[in-house]
């Protein structure tokens, strides 16, 4: 029995001393374990569990330029003040960058975007923004005004995807990191079942996707439990951290005011749920949907190039050409879920899949997907 738990004991009540240092006293129920500890070994853990997750999965290389997708709220947040900080205490040898892409949803985008720039001051990052306007001619506030909230989600997210990739090809990096934490990935493991989504399924837990496209994209925070990384930014006092010494990290903690998100909420309320009773729930959904095999007689989708724009697509138009074509003919829903006619890839939708499969053309998906 270690010493801060013999006490404990003996006392009858919680335990006198941090149960991983057994010196300081305990100020916080770690998520992850339900393990009493003092702050300094709060972060101290958080922190070395991310680097592990960075090293053991190989995830970088010495010399690489890496982005991080920055959009100002807290999980991107953390990420990029902590792998700056590990970049610089494990000598990783990355250029880093911040990556931000302005969706034009005004009362929340253009907010959130001024805390990333004051990011790039505070941990010294240079920043690169691209704009939905600037690269497709339209805002989410204009394909809202003609689409309304039902399907905006699926626009937001195909059109994301892309920008990231061209941001990241404009930056030149080798490699684009994101926020995604283990609750986001669970929660995908779980809606990918629900959908019987197996194409998504097998690569929504990998740490690294997108090694065969544009970009290969990164998870750090794979392992790393969302309630963790809200309470990170208020346990960051060690005087050895350059910035945020008795400080509390700078981010933007709205709910983006486009995003009705009912069928993934009932799915995150269900993991929250789970996770009360049991905090390794988390980590033992992403282990089965790991431990899922796909059947070598499942067809997958065959990646090709968009004919339009080039961008990678497993059909003649990419989703982004489809639905950007829709919108520009004002056929909104054109591209989305099971409307006919008249589109490139959804009017006679088995005919133009390259591989000859019945991959559905566009789904519908909500924002927080990690296929975005
Ligand atoms: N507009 C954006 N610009 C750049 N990166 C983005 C943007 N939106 C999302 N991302 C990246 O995708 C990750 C997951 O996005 P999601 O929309 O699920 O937000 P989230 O879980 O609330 O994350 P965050 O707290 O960082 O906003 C983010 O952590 C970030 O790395």
């Amino acid at each position: 029995m270690e010493r801060g738990e013999a006490k404990s004991k003996k006392a009858g009540g919680p335990p006198r001393l941090c149960c991983i240092c057994n010196e300081k006293r305990p100020v916080l129920k770690r998520p992850k374990t339900l393990q009493q500890i003092c702050r300094e070994c709060f972060y101290e853990v958080f922190e070395e569990e991310i680097h592990q997750a960075i090293v053991n999965n190989g995830l970088f290389k010495s010399g690489e330029r890496v982005a991080i997708g920055a959009s100002g709220g807290k999980d991107s947040t953390v990420l990029a003040y902590v792998l700056s900080e590990l970049n610089r205490r494990h000598s990783y040898g990355l250029d880093l960058f911040l990556l931000s892409i302005d969706e034009g949803i005004t009362g929340y985008r253009d907010d959130s975007l001024e805390t990333v720039k004051r990011n790039e001051l505070q941990y010294g990052l240079p920043l690169q923004i691209l704009s939905y306007k600037d690269l497709y001619g339209w805002t989410m506030d204009d394909i809202v005004k003609m689409i309304g909230l039902k399907n905006n989600c699926t626009f937001c997210g195909v059109f994301r995807r892309q920008a990231l990739d061209r941001g990241a090809a404009l930056l030149k990096v080798d490699k684009l990191v994101t926020g995604h934490n283990a609750d986001d990935i669970a929660e995908t493991v779980l809606l990918n079942i629900l959908r019987g989504d197996i194409a998504r399924l097998s690569r929504c837990t990998s740490i690294t996707t997108g090694e065969d496209g544009p970009i290969p994209r990164c998870k750090p925070f794979k392992y790393t439990y969302e309630k963790e990384i809200v309470i990170y930014p208020f346990a960051v006092s060690n005087p050895h951290h350059t910035y945020a010494y008795f400080k509390k990290l700078d981010y933007f903690s709205t709910e983006c005011i486009y995003s009705p998100n009912a069928y993934r909420g009932f799915a995150r309320e269900f993991i929250k749920d789970l996770e009360r009773l049991r905090p390794r729930a988390i980590l033992d959904i992403i282990k089965s949907g790991e431990d899922f095999r796909i059947a070598t007689t499942t067809k997958m989708p065959e990646q090709g190039t968009c004919e339009r724009c080039g961008y990678i697509s497993s059909q003649k138009w990419c989703k982004a050409c489809v639905l950007l074509d829709g919108l520009n003919r004002g056929l909104p829903k054109m591209g989305i879920g099971r409307a006919r006619g008249g589109g490139v890839n959804g009017g006679d939708h088995k005919k133009e899949t390259k591989a000859g499969s019945t991959v559905k053309t566009l789904e519908t998906k909500q924002c927080g997907s990690l296929d975005f």
